[in-house]
């Protein structure tokens, strides 16, 4: 994993502010990527699995990690959030919305437990081919971080075709807007969950994102799910 320290903040950062989410070149490196992706098999590191087409949420799987957190998916989540917090307490304050986060995240988990909101959200996402994740928001309960994390666990190309993630922008009276985010294995983007506060004439307006993936032309992918705040 790279140092979460070392990474360049400042365009992140100004990326997000201005389109709402950052790529991060190579988060992770290959063996981590291929680590991870195996452990989709161990039925006892997860809460959960959901189906998505019962769901109505497209068609492939995803399992919910269970506590306690693989140590890399831990680092991750408590390394990054206090990276994020000043930016999502500055988003907050421009979309005029009620609340302040706290430094570290684990501050920030016990509003979420004192909130009902104890188990946790990260997850491992896995499609095949014509699998394909609709567009959603990952809101579990009325605590919610305003960003999150998805690393890419599978190589475009080589492990898959198809399945580019992409995320939409709701404007105000306006006709969506949709970005293709370029990931490579061990690619992380971080993009907001919700809103991000976009500059207008008269101050900031909401612009409301989702996110989702591309139906798979054929192999297998896997990604790493992380959002800060725990689930309902
Ligand atoms: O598989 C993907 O790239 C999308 C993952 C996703 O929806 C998430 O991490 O919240
Ligand atoms: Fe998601």
């Amino acid at each position: 994993m790279k140092a979460i320290d070392s990474l360049d903040w400042p365009r992140i950062e100004a990326d997000l502010d201005r389109d709402g989410w950052a790529l991060v070149r190579q988060l992770l490196d290959p063996r981590e990527c291929a680590a991870l992706a195996d452990l989709y098999g161990e039925q006892a590191r997860f809460r959960s699995r959901i189906r998505m087409a019962n769901h109505g949420y497209g068609q492939g799987e995803y399992q919910y990690f269970d506590y306690p957190l693989p140590p890399l998916v831990a680092t991750l989540r408590t390394r990054l959030y206090p990276r994020l917090a000043p930016l999502a307490n500055l988003w907050h304050e421009r979309l005029g919305l009620e609340g302040s986060f706290p430094a570290e995240h684990a501050d920030f988990l016990e509003h979420c437990h004192a909130a009902g909101q104890l188990r946790p959200t990260p997850l491992l996402l896995r499609y095949v081919e014509g699998d394909y994740n609709c567009l959603h928001q990952d809101l579990y309960g009325e605590q919610v971080f305003p960003l999150q994390l998805a690393v890419l666990l599978s190589e475009p190309g080589r492990d898959f075709e198809g399945g580019e993630f992409v995320i939409t922008e709701q404007r105000p009276r306006m006709q969506s807007r949709v970005q293709v985010v370029p990931l490579g294995l061990g690619d992380g983007v971080l993009f907001a969950v919700n809103f991000r506060p976009a500059q207008g004439l008269r101050g900031y307006h909401r612009v409301r994102l989702r996110h989702g993936v591309s139906q798979l032309r054929g192999g297998r992918r896997h990604t790493l799910g992380v959002i800060f705040h725990d689930a309902l």
